[in-house]
């Protein structure tokens, strides 16, 4: 089985996060923070971004009832700017149609909030690849938690331990070791701002074109052993 995580690994969605967060803050009144900011803070849900967005930086928690009126803003741009920005990245319709070929069961474990994970996979033509979708709100904890990952192995009927988790953050990496999965991150995607090497996954390609020759090499390994 092979888990496989949404933004920053399968899809570029930051371009239309930062529009919906610069129309936000320009409907709030206050000044907007740019694409490169908005890279750094996606990876935790939307809830968490428009937090983040409120006080300008990655930690830290505004005043709730800024939060209660910029939310219900950000869903509603969002709603209807969830992909006209947002682009596959180089190697992931290559990598798709290796996995999907070679038999392997497909799953995407996302943190962005269901509403918005189906039409995004659906729109850039991606979502018959994957039998299952765990969104940030489908169950009572999302990444770094464990229990999306551990609920897809239970669905697919798959051993952790033969499992293989796809992503770009340290999320994804923290909840993959909990899980008992192997974990590969792409070297491309949004781990706020620091270099996911130094999580240390099981490997780090540039491009989902890489997995083939990922997977050929560590089960060589494997059967050396
Ligand atoms: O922050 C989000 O909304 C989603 O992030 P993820 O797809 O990388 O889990
Ligand atoms: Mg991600």
């Amino acid at each position: 089985m092979v888990l496989i995580d949404l933004d920053g690994t399968l899809i570029d969605s930051v371009p239309d996060l930062a529009f919906c967060v610069d129309a936000m803050m320009d409907e709030l009144g206050r000044p907007r923070h740019g694409e490169a900011a908005v890279r750094n803070w996606v990876g935790n849900g939307v809830e968490r971004l428009v937090r983040r967005a409120l006080v300008g930086q990655l930690d830290g928690e505004p005043p709730e009832a800024d939060y209660e009126r910029a939310y219900p803003l950000f869903l509603e741009l969002y709603r209807a700017n969830t992909s006209n920005r947002s682009r596959l990245y180089p190697g992931v319709r290559e990598g798709l149609d290796f996995l999907k070929g070679a038999g392997y069961p497909l799953g995407c474990v996302t943190n962005k909030a269901a509403q918005f994970t189906e039409p995004l996979l659906a729109d850039l033509g991606i979502r018959r690849y994957f039998s299952l979708v765990v969104s940030g709100d489908s169950l009572p904890h999302k990444k770094p938690h464990p229990l999306p990952l551990r609920h897809a192995a239970d669905y697919f009927g798959a051993d952790p331990h033969q499992a293989l988790m796809i992503g770009d953050s340290i999320s994804d990496v923290t909840a993959a070791r909990a899980a008992g999965f192997t974990i590969i991150c792409v070297s491309y995607g949004y781990n706020h701002g620091r270099d996911i090497r130094e999580a240390k996954p099981d490997g780090v390609i540039d491009s989902l074109a890489e997995l083939e020759d990922w997977l050929v090499e560590t089960s060589a390994t494997a059967d050396r052993r």
